[in-house]
């Protein structure tokens, strides 16, 4: 059994009305940020009989723009593969910087890799279907940032792609479980200067849902 897991009805909705039930598939609605996301995941989890073999966390991200000029960066409606997941807004903040607790004691887990296994499988499954997709870091903020020097801020930091509100807090819990996560999402929006430029929210949730389909349909028949 795999388990899907999206914020939100409108990143949902699409893998639902584009998937028949499925005796290989559950789906969970996880809330959005950090907090409702571990406590609807760990509810869920604690309830199941037998846990699942894998956790896909799916829907939309904001890009972070290029550090310099001609780098390399997601623009809207590419897909995200996630290396690592960083609680980035977890510690003090001055301004738009974030810099952690000087007593260690006081910081938790705040920094994951990914199971490098599942994430080279689901990347494997892209690139065979042909779908071109960018792998690193990403961020997950309890406040989605409103500007650029912040989400600059969060790019040089943990040298990330895209941020998110749910993922570290997936991985945090699937770490707990035991259960291998891969993580991937589809950019709906540039970190920029709120308010910025309109979000391109249902193609990305619609084109994140093809991808998660496509990586259930695989993993599902790959897992055990
Ligand atoms: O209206 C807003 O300002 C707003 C801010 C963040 C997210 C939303 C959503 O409706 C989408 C839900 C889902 O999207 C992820 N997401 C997408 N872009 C970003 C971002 O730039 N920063 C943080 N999260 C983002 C996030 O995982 C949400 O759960 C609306």
């Amino acid at each position: 059994m795999l388990l899907a897991v999206a914020a939100t009805e409108i990143e949902m909705q699409p893998l639902l009305s584009m998937r028949p039930p499925d005796a290989g598939v559950s789906y969970l609605l996880s809330g959005v940020g950090p907090l409702e996301t571990a406590v609807r995941l760990t509810s869920h989890l604690a309830r199941l009989a037998e846990l699942p073999a894998a956790v896909l966390n799916f829907g939309v991200a904001g890009a972070y723009l290029p550090p310099a000029p001609g780098d390399s960066m997601p623009e809207v409606l590419d897909v995200c593969l996630a290396e690592r997941e960083v609680f980035g807004d977890f510690g003090i903040a001055f301004g738009d910087r974030v810099e952690p607790f000087a007593v260690p004691e006081l910081g938790g887990v705040d920094d994951m890799t990914l199971d490098p296994e599942l994430a080279l499988r689901a990347g494997a499954i892209l690139s065979h279907v042909g779908v071109r997709f960018h792998r690193g870091p990403f961020v997950t903020v309890a406040a989605a940032s409103g500007t650029a020097d912040r989400g600059r801020f969060l790019q040089q930091r943990h040298r990330a792609l895209c941020e998110n509100m749910e993922g570290a807090a997936v991985a945090r819990v699937c770490r707990e479980f035991g259960i291998p996560l891969v993580e991937c999402r589809v950019i709906s929006n540039l970190v920029e200067d709120r308010p910025g430029r309109p979000w391109h929210l249902q193609p990305a949730c619609r084109k994140s849902a093809e991808i998660a389909g496509l990586l259930l349909d695989h993993l599902r028949d790959e897992l055990p």
